[in-house]
């Protein structure tokens, strides 16, 4: 078995086991496919380069709506001009405006765009609020940036009083993100989607307990590359009290460089707004626990808006749509989508998206109790687990069926026939509770079945067709 049980209080169960199967059954190398991925090639930019995100040069809507709540932020108006003149006491204010990044570059020096696709512009977006069509804009150019990660473990160490015990959180994590993609981290809660984000983000950097390798564009994390990356944590922190502009202003001013006049920075905070089609409430108040604000799409595009307003290469998202209805949630994604089609690498956590929203990304990872179950296209998936014998037997939701794969629970899955016969055998000595199998018994025939269950993962694993498959060069 490929995972290393160094958590010694962590009893072994069926879902622990069908996990391990799974990912034994992945870990087995099937035929590359014709066309490398992780080589950081412009093939795939190129691809999506044609289609650009929006910020139209008209100038913003005035704000003398009156339904729309201005905020009374005139106590907050300090001078900013004063705070960013210096790098560390830009980073102190951000982080009192609850930004999670220190202060970051804007520009890029031209030996570094030189890669870059022209953009074209066929494509119009659409508005994302109110649905109409919005101009175009040409986002600026930044260093095309793909990220490599190899074999990645991570364990913590947890003290106790009198014992000290290993707790394995990755293991063997292994794929590749481009620029102009999308990719998912999926999986059940506590599987490690967040700790591998972190990583990917380069928030453990100092960590001694991470394992494997990852790198971007070759090369290791670096201070260099902090200043190209965005990460929109799970839990936001707005000031409830300014607005939506106001916020973006701030933010702009706070973290672009000081190359960048005043005026160009609130330029830029403009252009974000219409970039993710807050214009009709980019004077509302932001609101929070006792005044009322904006939506929780609309704030999550706001927190998106912190961290593009730096226009960076790589952009990192901890569940950006969780709490959101499914149409929300299919905005949020189709921002991410244009900002990667923009030429920016992007990686989400997701939880359990709709199957619409599962088909958006170009790019997914399934992760179970820590262990890479799948990494490859996302649309190819199904086609994967179909493969090796895995099956939803009534019409379900692809990441409702990988989800439930991953946690080990098999009801209205078909596994392969040779655990199929051995769990009608199991069904009829135990007791089945409404029709379907108690816990118990899925546990009890896992148990009795999963001595074969690698076996015959390796011998389906013959006939997966390769492309649903991503290696690295
Ligand atoms: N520093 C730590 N100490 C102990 N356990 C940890 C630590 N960090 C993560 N874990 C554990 O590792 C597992 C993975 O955590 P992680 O937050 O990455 O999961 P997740 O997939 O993002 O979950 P969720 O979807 O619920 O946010 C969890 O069981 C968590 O309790």
């Amino acid at each position: 078995m490929m995972e290393k049980q160094s958590f010694s209080g962590l009893a072994r169960t069926m879902s622990d086991q069908l996990v391990e199967a799974v990912t034994a059954a992945f870990k087995s190398p099937p035929t590359p496919s014709g066309g490398s991925d992780g080589g950081g090639s412009s093939s795939t930019l190129s691809r999506k380069s044609s289609k650009q995100v929006l910020v139209p040069a008209s100038p913003v809507r005035s704000s003398k709506n009156t339904h729309i709540r201005k905020a009374r932020s005139a106590q907050m108006k300090f001078e900013l001009d004063e705070l960013s003149s210096g790098a560390a006491l830009s980073r102190a204010s951000s982080a009192s405006l609850g930004l999670s990044f220190s202060f970051t570059g804007f520009t890029m020096p031209p030996e570094d765009v030189a890669d870059s696709k022209p953009f074209s512009d066929d494509d119009i977006p659409e508005d994302i609020e109110a649905g109409i069509q919005r101009e175009k804009f040409q986002m600026e150019p930044t260093l095309p940036i793909y990220i490599k990660f190899k074999d990645v473990t991570y364990k913590v160490i947890i003290r106790g009083i009198t014992t000290t015990a290993e707790k394995e959180i990755l293991n063997g994590i292994t794929g590749s993100v481009n620029p102009g993609e999308v990719l998912a981290l999926m999986g059940p809660s506590g599987s490690g989607k967040t700790t591998l984000l972190n990583l990917l983000g380069g928030r453990l950097t100092h960590d001694n307990n991470v394992g494997g390798s990852i790198t971007y564009n070759d090369q290791k994390y670096s201070k260099f590359l902090k200043s190209r990356v965005g990460f929109v944590t799970q839990d936001d922190i707005l000031f409830p009290h300014i607005t939506v502009k106001e916020t973006l202003t701030y933010a702009a001013r706070l973290r672009l460089p000081n190359t960048l006049t005043k005026e160009q920075k609130e330029k830029r905070a403009i252009d974000v707004i219409h970039e993710l089609g807050l214009e009709r409430c980019q004077d509302t108040m932001i609101g929070g626990s006792f005044v009322r604000g904006v939506s929780g799409g609309e704030r999550k595009r706001v927190c998106i808006g912190n961290e593009i307003i730096i226009n960076p290469s790589l952009l990192f998202l901890d569940e950006p749509t969780s709490g959101l209805d499914s149409t929300t949630a299919l905005r949020i994604v189709q921002v991410l989508q244009d900002i990667a089609e923009a030429g920016k690498t992007v990686v989400t956590t997701i939880h359990q998206p709709s199957s619409r929203l599962f088909h958006k990304f170009d790019k997914l990872i399934l992760l179970g109790k820590g262990s890479l179950l799948y990494f490859g296209k996302a649309s190819e998936a199904m086609t994967y687990f179909s493969s090796i014998g895995c099956n939803p037997l009534i019409s379900m939701n692809p990441a409702e069926f990988l989800i439930d794969l991953a946690n080990g629970n098999i009801i209205d899955i078909s596994i392969p026939s040779e655990l199929e016969d051995r769990v009608q055998m199991g069904n009829s000595e135990i007791e089945i509770q409404h029709g379907k199998p108690s816990p118990a018994v899925v546990h009890e025939v896992h148990s009795l079945t999963l001595k074969n269950f690698q076996g015959i993962y390796r011998i389906s694993l013959k006939q997966i067709p390769s492309a649903c498959m991503y290696h690295l060069s």
